[in-house]
């Protein structure tokens, strides 16, 4: 029994919270998590929290706006109802994959690779069913100043066609009136218009001129201090970099040992499996695994080089390293919309692997991420219930849930009681 420590949770995942409190033997607080009509949402601590140790459970993923704005509110009504300290507990933290500016060296908005482009050297990013692409409402994330592009390329086709002068002002294209690049700016007009990832090579940014993108990982971080909170406990942050955004305590802890322990326990021959990241951001959690397990280890690299303006981008994948007649294993942090993982799946069985499993911490899997993975190659997708996986469970029998809630619960009773939590970060 722990004295002093109260344990909120929020609506993001209810679940979770009961096994917390499992854990360190409480219950969870009382609360009152609602909405007004109009959508405005509304939290009455029903307990006192005077002078105790709060920690508050909310996860990313689902209703993730509504749910950062009941903890931000929830942490507001603990501070100014004299709690001691407050901590916010985020499993999946919100917002996380935000914490830089989403610009490639060129100068242009980074924005996710397009989904059904034609063949390049016999393999495609295809997946069924197609995932978002630029310019579609649902993968709108980075897409800021786009579609200005494709209408000022579009205006530009048009009045090269008719020969009346070209103008183009303020729309991040470049002020130049040759006829070369005019028929350029045509071509290319019309490649964004068949291939949305030719927006990216088309991109010339005005000299001195950048598109601004919001920063919203840097706004969430002040807004989390802000409301009051005084600690934060997450795991496998996208970029652990982003903890440096924080002034107040941030630990990120580590999905490993449950995804190492998984393979162990699950994975015939293990050893003779390969461990693969599915792109070269995730290879270094990938080969943090593969060393401490004394594995084999493989790289899928993303190859996008468009040779000039106009040309179509060269979108290939390549595996670096052998994984023919193996298991491969998948690491990554995350799975969103689950495209990186099933078009990963499709390459390495092309190239010979057995059985293709992926091992992900924190399972998002918005939208129609399940029927991807169910019409994939994928054998087998492992992901913990830092994101409820309730309703995914149910939809994918591909799915197998690891539990997170003792490796937070000890977190808690931990830092509670001022121990070290270093020995969370091990995996060995
Ligand atoms: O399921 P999906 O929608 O495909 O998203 C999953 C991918 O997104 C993240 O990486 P990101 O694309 O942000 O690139 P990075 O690793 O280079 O930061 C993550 O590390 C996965 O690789």
């Amino acid at each position: 029994m722990v004295r002093n420590l109260v344990v909120i949770g929020g609506n993001s995942h209810p679940q979770l919270t009961q096994s917390i409190c499992g854990v360190l033997g409480i219950p969870p607080a009382e609360v009152l998590l609602s909405k007004f009509a109009v959508g405005e949402t509304r939290v009455e601590v029903q307990e006192s929290v005077r002078e105790k140790d709060v920690y508050i459970i909310q996860s990313g993923g689902g209703k993730v706006n509504d749910h950062l704005l009941e903890l931000l509110i929830t942490i507001s009504a603990c501070k100014t109802a004299s709690a001691r300290r407050v901590t916010a507990v985020l499993p999946l933290f919100p917002y996380s994959r935000q914490s830089d500016i989403p610009y490639d060296k060129a100068g242009a908005p980074l924005v996710k690779a397009a989904v059904g482009g034609k063949p390049t050297n016999g393999y495609t990013f295809e997946s069924t069913p197609p995932t978002p692409g630029p310019g579609k409402p649902e993968g709108l994330g980075l897409m800021n100043g786009m579609d200005n592009l494709q209408k000022g390329l579009a205006k530009a086709q048009i009045e090269d066609s008719t020969g009346s002068p070209v103008k183009r002002r303020g729309n991040g294209l470049p002020r130049n009136d040759t006829t070369d690049s005019l028929k350029s700016l045509a071509n290319a007009a019309d490649d964004a218009a068949s291939n949305a990832s030719s927006k990216i090579s088309a991109f010339q940014p005005r000299p001195g001129y950048k598109q601004w993108v919001a920063q919203a990982g840097t706004l969430v971080a002040d807004l989390l201090t802000c409301a009051g909170a005084d600690h934060i406990i997450t795991m496998d942050l996208h970029d652990p970099q982003y903890q440096g955004y924080f002034d107040i305590p941030v630990d990120n802890l580590y999905g490993r040992p449950l995804l190492k322990s998984y393979i162990q326990r699950n994975i015939p021959n293990y050893k003779q499996a390969v461990i693969v990241s599915p792109d070269a951001g995730g290879a270094k959690r990938a080969t943090a695994i593969a060393d401490q397990m004394g594995m084999e280890f493989a790289l899928i690299h993303k190859e996008r080089r468009p040779t000039k303006i106009t040309d179509r981008q060269n979108a290939t994948m390549m595996l670096v390293g052998d994984v023919r007649d193996r298991i491969a294993i998948l690491i990554d942090d995350l799975a969103d919309t689950s495209n990186t993982i099933t078009r990963a799946a499709k390459l390495l069985k092309k190239e010979g692997a057995s059985q293709v499993y992926a091992l992900v911490t924190h399972g998002i899997l918005s939208g129609d991420a399940i029927e991807r993975i169910n019409a994939s190659a994928l054998d087998k997708v492992v992901v913990t219930n830092s994101v409820d996986q309730v309703d995914h469970l149910r939809r994918c029998p591909k799915l197998e849930v690891l539990e997170v809630g003792h490796v937070f619960g000890e977190a808690i009773r931990r830092v509670h009681h001022g121990e070290s939590i270093s020995v969370l970060f091990q995996y060995d």
